[in-house]
């Protein structure tokens, strides 16, 4: 039966890098994918890991019917034995019924990947609605770590080195960036606490506030 399947986990944990290898594997056998992305860092219509691999995507549009683009494509001839969607927390609820309804009407496996949750600990629309329909939501194995070591489990923002709790949801932007606008991943512990590595550090360097005076 196709399934819809939904790889999801924080930023940096691995998602991209096997949704290529799925993409690899599978072309590799002779099957022929449909790649959608959307605001991968790389670029427009790029489908990029951290670990240098890189491949052409769709770049979804706003307001895009991914149905309707697919049955378009089978129509014409092209090819689709799997779904690949990719930063998937950027789509809207209404292209994830969309992706769905390619699983169950044209029998089509959907692998979607995405960070569930952004940098205030609230669910992006489309990772929501993908907890909703997916038929199994799958948690990376590799696990990115906090700076304390344990399990990261959140995605925390940063301004100007800052952890920050407001702003637009969406901001494309990568970890280890002290510029503008980074992103870090942290254990809940260190994400409520705001405490990123650079703020523990800080933390461990500084004085004493009151410092023993000698007698
Ligand atoms: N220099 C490196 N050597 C080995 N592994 C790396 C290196 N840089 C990144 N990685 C691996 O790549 C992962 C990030 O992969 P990526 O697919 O870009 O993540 P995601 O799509 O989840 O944000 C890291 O968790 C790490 O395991
Ligand atoms: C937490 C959070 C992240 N983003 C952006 C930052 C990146 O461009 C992507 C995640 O990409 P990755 O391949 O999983 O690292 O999402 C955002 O826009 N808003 C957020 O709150």
């Amino acid at each position: 039966m196709p399934e819809l399947v939904f790889f999801s986990g924080t930023m940096d944990c691995g998602k991209s890098t096997l949704a290529l290898q799925i993409e690899h594997n599978r072309s590799s056998r002779g099957l022929q994918g449909m790649i959608f992305t959307r605001d991968d860092r790389a670029g427009e219509g790029k489908l990029s890991s951290r670990l240098g691999l890189v491949t052409d995507a769709v770049e979804v549009q706003d307001g895009q019917d991914l149905y309707a683009s697919l049955v378009d494509h089978l129509s014409q001839g092209g090819r689709a034995d799997y779904v690949i969607a990719d930063e998937a927390q950027f789509l809207a609820e209404e292209q994830i019924d969309q992706l769905a309804r390619v699983v169950d009407d044209l029998d089509i496996d959907v692998y979607a990947f995405g960070i569930t949750t952004d940098f205030r600990s609230k669910l992006f629309p489309g990772s929501q609605r993908l907890v909703e329909l997916a038929d199994r939501v799958e948690v990376l194995q590799v696990e990115a770590l906090c700076w304390c070591g344990a399990r990261a489990t959140h995605n925390a923002r940063t301004v100007g080195g800052v952890m920050v709790v407001e702003g637009a949801q969406v901001v494309v932007g990568d970890v280890d960036r002290a510029d503008t606008v980074g992103y870090e991943v942290l254990c809940r512990r260190h994400h409520r606490r705001r405490m990123t590595s650079a703020s523990a550090r800080a933390a461990a360097l500084s004085p004493d506030v009151l410092p023993v005076q000698q007698v």
